[in-house]
């Protein structure tokens, strides 16, 4: 890949003339002169999640109650029908996919449906970088069991603070484990989980996995229902676009439907059933008997907008240019700012990585308010992580080359060195 690079702006622009993808950037709001690099953490604004808000808005003011079975998306259906069009993205059938809830709310309910200590096997195995919701959750649930967290949830060990490796988790997958909670890609180092291996793993040893999709779903292709992982959730604020609060989306392997939902509510019914009214739920036997309540249509509706485009540009084009784009950065960064003290923490084989740059410096946020003040927006995770994502559907090859320009230029005249050494509330 990129056998011929070179670290010239016309290299840049040849990329970008070659890419298949490149007109689906006018589908954005790329906020003026800006080069967003942030697409990971919240993505931007598409016209066409524009329009689908404003569609539902429109069916609110139009239909009034009536929009939950009129107009152009019903909304008592939305969260089914757009499960069913987010199935291809995880390679899953569409009834094992929801949108519901947020990321914790989500994993809170999948671990409370399929966490069931019993006998020896009353521990959890999660890992020491993953995303502290998700620890915290498990934590919580743990207690509920009347559990102590700090014996029952093994968080295993990194043996250098930026990656997992497969053989530890597996290692971890002991008699005493029920289930094992993993993110496919790490949030702060990249780095992308042999899902197929370690389910494989968990299965042999009689343990249930799940994953935290959050940092994987629209940048790379999951196979979900034929890896057999048990279930998932992720949110879809990140590369999904749909804005920020968006609402989450959860998978549930088909073998596991007829589970009574742990944490049940009336959405959690049959459709047919719910409007009886009856206090005996009657649960789906679907993905959908795992939401709890009233859906939030307006944090929905950007979905219908989004998925749209991810339905005309394809998952597989979008991970090819994904990876092009970091591969790209990747050697950008080896030739332009090889002398100023920056080493890439994200693994180098395109099979290991996920969406994302990790580049790590001791002066990680100064350098990422001083890229700010040029108009490259990057995140800092601490302690000395710059993320870097470049988006396949909106960001172009000469964006990734102007960026390193602006870093180069920051680094060479010092223009860290005016901002405080101190993250913002929100990093
Ligand atoms: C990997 C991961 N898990 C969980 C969360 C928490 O998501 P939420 O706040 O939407 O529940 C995030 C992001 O905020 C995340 O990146
Ligand atoms: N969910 C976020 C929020 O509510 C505010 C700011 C950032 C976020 C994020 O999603 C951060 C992201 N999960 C991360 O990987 O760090």
């Amino acid at each position: 890949m990129l056998q011929d690079f070179q670290p010239t702006e016309s290299y840049a622009r040849q990329l970008d003339g070659q890419d298949p993808l490149y007109a689906f950037r006018e589908e954005f709001y790329i906020p003026e002169g800006t080069i967003y690099l942030d697409g990971n953490s919240l993505g931007l604004c598409s016209r066409r999640a524009e329009q689908s808000l404003l569609l539902m808005l429109e069916s609110w003011k139009q239909h009034a109650i009536d929009g939950w079975t009129e107009g152009k998306y019903p909304w008592f259906y939305l969260s089914e029908e757009l499960g069913a069009r987010m199935a291809a993205l995880v390679g899953a059938k569409k009834e094992e996919v929801v949108v519901t809830g947020s990321t914790t709310v989500n994993l809170h309910q999948l671990v409370s449906t399929f966490f069931r200590p019993e006998g020896k096997r009353t521990k959890i195995v999660a890992d020491e970088l993953n995303f502290p919701s998700d620890i915290y959750a498990l934590q919580s649930q743990l207690r509920l069991h009347g559990l102590n967290p700090a014996d029952h949830l093994i968080r295993v060990r990194s043996r250098d603070g930026r990656l997992l490796d497969e053989d530890d988790l597996i290692h971890a997958m002991t008699e005493e484990v029920q289930m094992v909670i993993l993110p496919t890609v790490l949030y702060r180092s990249g780095q992308l989980l042999d899902m197929e291996r370690l389910v494989k793993a968990a299965h042999e040893r009689g343990i249930l996995i799940g994953f935290d999709a959050c940092h994987s779903i629209g940048a790379i292709p999951h196979r979900f229902s034929e890896w057999g992982v048990d279930f998932a959730f992720w949110c879809t604020y990140k590369y999904l676009n749909s804005g920020p609060g968006g609402v989450a989306a959860l998978y549930v392997n088909e073998k596991h439907h007829g589970r009574v939902p742990g944490l049940a509510g009336w959405f959690s019914s049959r459709k047919d059933k719910q409007f009886d009214m009856k206090h005996e739920l009657e649960h789906a036997e679907n993905a959908g008997a795992f939401q709890i309540g009233t859906p939030h249509v307006f944090s929905t509706a950007p979905l219908i907008g989004s998925l749209e485009i991810f339905a005309e540009a394809g998952i597989d084009r979008i991970r090819e240019k994904s990876l092009r784009l970091t591969r790209y950065l990747m050697l950008l960064i080896e030739s332009e700012l090889a002398e100023w003290g920056f080493s890439i923490g994200n693994p180098l084989e395109d099979d290991r990585r996920g969406g994302h740059v990790c580049l790590e410096h001791d002066e990680a946020v100064r350098i990422c308010k001083a890229l700010k003040a040029e108009k490259v927006v990057p995140d800092f995770r601490a302690p000395h992580v710059i993320r870097l994502a470049p988006v396949a559907l909106y960001t172009s090859y000469h964006e990734v080359w102007e960026a390193v320009q602006r870093l180069k230029t920051i680094m060479v005249e010092k223009k860290y060195e005016q901002y405080e050494k101190v993250r913002g509330v929100v990093a």
